[in-house]
């Protein structure tokens, strides 16, 4: 293989917490105030990490962020002391300080849109940070993000990095959570499939009533414009808006694709028929030709679908051709959904194989397999680019064990998000992964 899907997975931080953030997002609300484990969440996503990676997959690592956000809380009038500041915002504004403490930023699907050269206009692979203007939580992640994807993908031969789009709602984007990719090869040219939730320019088509529409048509556009795609590779189909109110709050709940494949549930998308006719013609026309893995309501409801995070998947190309699908535990749990996995890779189809990740510290905020990591396609060439310190490998993996297992607490709860000793842990935790990671100065308390 010449080719590569790299994952890059976030790395938890030391603050996770569960502060029910994310409306719209069901786990999320109904896990407010449950007590979170952080070394255990840190520790679940880096055994799905080397779990991926010993089966020969290329596993790459995102470093967590600076939490709380000082930064954030100063812009908003805290002052004084870090400490000062963390002490006024817990009395005044608790919530602020939750919003401001949050490790969502191990979601990093949401960390950016990428597109890579074989579909750019000119070669390069293009990186636009999502500004996730929806939730401030995530609004403050940007900034950061560019900087860390810079000092991974550092090679300007073969990177182009772009600011977020327009923190405002009219361009709201959650990265790669509404992006899929399908193609013949991963550096053959493909057709980038953008799902958004409304357009924000024009108000004839539906939108929910009850949650938010978090990505926009015109943020999507924008994405591809600024990648240099062509018109003739890109689809935009608009997520069936029932499925937003019923929970799916980023496209990647309720479908995933990978290479020639697209799995998804009858209710994805408005008039799915005619987006699954554009995309099996678009792709055609690149050399492949669409396998559409539909999952039936009767089958799988869409409430299952939320629950089990069937949809949330990761398919991963095998070397045989074939593709497995990376499930979290609570897909095993939900009867409907197991059953239909069995069948599913019994099928005789291209997708074969089942792998079960306990996942549920991240699962309780609404975060599975498919929100943790980044997707990349790259050649041989551009993956030798990257900076190999975010590679996971045998050293790298015993390495961040025993960084998490030094410096993350197994307990934390809201009254936990007040103790100012919880900045200093993460910037300490912080200083020294940077040196792992070989990032050199990402965080605003090492550029200040
Ligand atoms: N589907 C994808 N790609 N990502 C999942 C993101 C989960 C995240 N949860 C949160 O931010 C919850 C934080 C809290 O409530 O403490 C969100 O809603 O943005």
């Amino acid at each position: 293989m010449t080719a590569f899907e790299a994952n890059f997975d976030g790395l938890v931080g030391p603050t996770h917490n569960y502060a029910g953030l994310s409306f719209g997002n069901v786990a999320s609300t109904g896990n407010q105030n449950a007590v979170a484990n952080p070394r255990l969440a840190a520790l679940q996503g880096l055994a799905k990490m080397k779990a991926l990676h010993d089966a020969g997959f290329k596993q790459g690592v995102l470093a967590p962020h600076e939490r709380p956000s000082v930064a954030s809380l100063r812009q908003l009038g805290f002052g004084g002391s870090d400490a000062q500041v963390i002490a006024r915002a817990a009395k005044e504004a608790p919530a602020i300080l939750a919003a401001s403490s949050s490790a969502s930023t191990m979601w990093t699907a949401n960390a950016a849109t990428v597109s890579p050269g074989a579909d750019t206009a000119d070669g390069r692979i293009h990186f636009t940070p999502a500004n996730l203007n929806n939730k401030f939580h995530r609004a403050i992640e940007h900034p950061t993000t560019g900087r860390i994807l810079q000092a991974m993908f550092r090679d300007e031969g073969c990177f182009a990095h772009h600011p977020a789009l327009p923190a405002q709602m009219h361009f709201g984007d959650e990265g790669a959570a509404n992006h899929t990719r399908f193609c013949a090869a991963y550096d053959s040219p493909g057709v980038e499939f953008f799902v958004y939730g409304q357009s924000a320019f024009d108000s004839r088509p539906p939108k929910p009533s009850r949650f938010p529409a978090r990505q926009t048509l015109e943020a999507s556009q924008a994405i591809a414009r600024l990648h240099g795609l062509r018109e003739e590779a890109v689809v935009f189909a608009q997520q069936d808006p029932e499925t937003i109110d019923k929970g799916v709050f980023h496209n990647d709940v309720i479908s995933v694709g990978n290479a020639n494949v697209l799995f998804h549930h009858e209710k994805s998308f408005l008039n799915q028929a005619e987006v699954l006719a554009e995309i099996a013609r678009k792709l055609s026309a690149v050399g492949a030709q669409l396998v559409a893995i539909e999952v039936p309501e009767r089958e799988v409801s869409v409430e299952q679908a939320v629950k089990s995070y069937l949809f949330n998947s990761q398919l991963l190309s095998k070397a045989d051709g074939k593709q497995i699908i990376v499930v979290p535990e609570e897909s095993r749990h939900i009867e409907p959904v197991w059953a239909y996995l069995n069948r599913l890779t019994g099928s005789g189809g291209p997708i074969d194989e089942v792998r079960v990740f306990d996942l549920k510290q991240s699962m309780q905020n609404g975060g599975g397999p498919a929100c943790l990591r980044l997707r990349v396609a790259m050649s041989a060439r551009e993956l030798a680019a990257v900076n190999q310190g975010v590679m996971m490998s045998e050293e790298l993996f015993a390495t961040l064990n025993a960084w998490v297992n030094k410096h993350y607490r197994d307990r934390l709860d809201a009254a936990d998000l007040a103790d100012p000793h919880l900045l200093d842990e993460c910037r300490t935790a912080l200083d020294q992964l940077t040196q792992i990671l070989q990032l050199g100065s990402v965080y605003p308390f090492q550029l200040a």
